[in-house]
């Protein structure tokens, strides 16, 4: 029961709402509707009420104050109430309704298609605007999966993911979560590398904000554009690194929305929440700056302190507009900013660079898996990485606090045991002086090496080789055999991506060490016949980390990440590789598993946050596991009263 302009409404729907607002105010002119109320002193349906109401003829917003008399019980949070207890219930807005009739249909956030039951048709002004059948959310699942399967070329099912998450946003995530090993090279690499590589061609409606430098001076007002407010992750990229592919400049977008699509598939977080960024300061692509339908700014890249002007900024606005507590994720920027910018706000807001730290945390737990299938600990392996950049030296660091904390050896001397490639060969004491900051802890005494080939075989004789280098085929025959004739199981980790740039193909991995390598690569493989057996490998992708990584951080308040918190999600994924994965030579459990996972990972990060201090949502849940599963996005129709 609520009152408005000293009319007393028990009923708290559209109509009554709407009816309410027509008799009772001259702002407004009917058709109306009421697309949000907002509780303004925290308690839904206790105090004043802000409704924004919008006249359907203009579509101009007039917002309306409201004077809740009395608490409004359940029904109104149950129709289009929180989607997740992650939302901060201080200000969440919880709608009483949203748009009617065809603006209904239009709004992805609300839009259900055919299966708006006969009742919502009736009320929500939606008959005729319909045929005449009402189906199943399961059955409008079943019929999109018949609808992509048929298109051949994985761009065109990107396109059509894309075109979904834009129409009906949780049949999108249903269809993704229901499906997720089939969709995630759709929506994620490989497909998304060539999504990217195109975007200028494909590109329909914006996905994420784009903050180039014109906006310079703006951002504050920029973030004010996007129609979401409560943000609680944004994934950011500047198009420097996409993938393995390079310089993709402000095409790099595909990058942010893809990986906060897997943050609400994956991890839970409610899709408003999500904000994808894309900073453009330029390309040097040239091909890109030449192409009539690029999208991004037409000059080459703005260095130096332009470049981080704009950052700082974009940095201190979100901090302004969204709190301390909102999750900035990096990604694929290139490695002369990646390391220097998670450095620099890594001490002032809560920061996480996914390709140095969430695929070191990935590793790390297919390295501890690893170990039931090969023996032994973690320092008594041998490691060898292809390219030092963010994903190898990132991967290295964390491999080596690991040793240091099991053993208590200290961290120079773990390190030891790590070696690494790059393109001028294997880096050593004597390249010192040349060497970029991230890579001079792994240079170790040794003469120089060109050839990864001689590396491999004659100087370093690694158990583990990693290939993090964004250089397809590196992994050739000869360092794959070389591996497989000193070690009864080689681990081979083939991370680049997207597919055309792993370092090896599964069927190489596993043909040239004669079915004996234990193998995970960035980009899925489909599992392979060898001499008669078939082998399945895992998919080494820090998307088993991120969205329940950040999910902990979220449910926990977390104010800053710290590197204890990737370690426990490295034990959190590993503990979830069964006996029967184990079996089949797995050392990843499979994604189809991955909200359990993800939930695991989370309560292992939120309990490592309380115990460092760096929590703030206080008291902390005494099932961290229940209460992030709790906490988790569900994609399943809102019933609408
Ligand atoms: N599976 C996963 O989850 C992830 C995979 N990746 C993938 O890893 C790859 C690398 O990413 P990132 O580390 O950020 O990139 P960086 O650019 O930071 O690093 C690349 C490194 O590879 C070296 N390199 C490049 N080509 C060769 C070559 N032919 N031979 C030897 N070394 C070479 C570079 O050498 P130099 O320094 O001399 O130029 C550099 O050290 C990408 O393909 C990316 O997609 C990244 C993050 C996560
Ligand atoms: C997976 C990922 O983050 C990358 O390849 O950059
Ligand atoms: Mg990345």
């Amino acid at each position: 029961m609520f009152s408005l302009n000293g009319t007393t409404f028990t009923n708290n729907s559209l109509s009554g709402v709407s009816r309410c607002l027509t008799q009772s105010s001259r702002r407004v002119s009917a058709p109306m509707v009421v697309v949000a109320a907002v509780s303004s002193n925290g308690k839904p349906g206790d105090g004043s009420v802000s409704v924004l109401v919008e006249n359907a003829l203009t579509e101009s917003a007039t917002p309306v104050e409201m004077e809740v008399k009395s608490t409004v019980t359940g029904g109104v949070q149950d129709v289009y109430g929180e989607d997740s207890a992650t939302e901060d219930q201080s200000i969440t807005p919880w709608t009483l309704s949203v748009a009617s009739g065809f603006s209904l249909l239009r709004n992805p956030h609300y839009n259900k298609g055919l299966a708006f039951s006969e009742r919502e048709r009736d009320s929500h002004y939606l008959r005729g605007l319909l045929p005449p059948v009402v189906i199943s959310h399961d059955l409008q699942v079943k019929k999109m999966m018949n609808s992509i399967r048929k298109y051949d070329v994985p761009l065109q099912r990107y396109m059509a993911m894309m075109d979904l998450q834009e129409m009906n946003e949780r049949l999108f995530y249903k269809l993704l979560i229901d499906n997720v090993e089939e969709l995630l090279p759709i929506v994620y690499t490989p497909t998304v590398g060539e999504a990217c590589q195109k975007y200028g061609s494909i590109f329909r409606r914006p996905q994420g904000l784009f903050i180039s430098l014109k906006e310079k001076g703006k951002i504050h007002e920029v973030l004010k554009n996007w129609p979401e407010k409560k943000i609680q992750v944004i994934v950011v990229t500047d198009g420097e690194r996409i993938l393995g592919l390079g310089d993709l400049g402000c095409q790099g977008m595909g990058i942010p929305v893809g990986k906060l699509s897997l943050y609400t598939a994956l991890g839970g977080i409610r899709p408003s929440a999500c904000l994808p960024v894309t900073i453009d300061v330029g390309s040097n692509n040239e091909n890109l700056l030449n192409d009539e339908f690029y999208i991004g700014l037409r000059q080459r890249r703005a260095t130096g302190q332009e470049y981080a002007e704009l950052l700082d900024e974009f940095m201190y606005a979100v901090k302004q507009n969204y709190g301390e507590k909102v999750l900035i994720q990096f990604e694929d920027f290139a490695n002369h900013n990646a390391f220097d910018l998670l450095a620099k706000y890594g001490t002032s807001h809560l920061v996480f660079n996914d390709d140095i730290q969430g695929t070191a945390s990935v590793v790390l737990a297919g390295l501890m898996a690893a170990l039931n299938l090969v023996g032994g600990t973690l320092s008594e392996h041998t490691f060898l990485f292809l390219g030092a950049g963010e994903a190898g030296t990132g991967i290295a660091e964390l491999i080596a606090l690991e040793m240091s904390k099991q053993t208590g050896i200290p961290l120079e001397e773990t390190r030891k045991k790590i070696w690494m490639v790059d393109s001028r060969g294997l880096i050593v004491n004597s390249r010192m002086e040349m060497l970029q900051h991230f890579k001079r802890p792994w240079a170790h005494d040794h003469e120089p090496v060109q050839e990864l080939v001689n590396a491999v075989k004659v100087s370093i004789k690694p158990t583990v080789l990693i290939g993090s280098s964004g250089a397809g085929r590196t992994f050739t025959k000869e360092v794959v055999q070389a591996m497989a004739t000193f070690n009864e199981k080689p681990i081979i980790f083939a991370l680049s991506n997207p597919t055309s740039q792993s370092e090896c193909t599964a069927e190489e991995a596993y043909s040239w060490s004669e079915g004996r390598a234990i193998f995970a690569s960035g980009s899925p493989f489909a599992p392979v016949e060898y001499n008669g057996k078939v082998y399945a490998s895992g998919q080494a992708n820090n998307a088993y980390i991120f969205p329940g990584f950040g999910l902990g951080l979220i449910i926990s308040g977390a104010i800053r990440v710290h590197d204890d918190m990737l370690l426990v999600a490295s034990e959190a994924l590993a503990e979830q590789v069964s006996q029967e994965n184990f079996e089949k030579g797995l050392i990843y459990p499979p994604f189809s598993n991955i909200r359990k996972i993800s939930a695991h990972i989370a309560a292992k990060v939120a309990a490592k946050a309380y115990e460092l201090g760096l929590a703030t949502r206080l008291p902390q849940p005494k099932d961290l596991v229940a209460y992030a599963e709790s906490c988790m996005y569900s994609p399943a129709y809102r019933s609408y009263r």
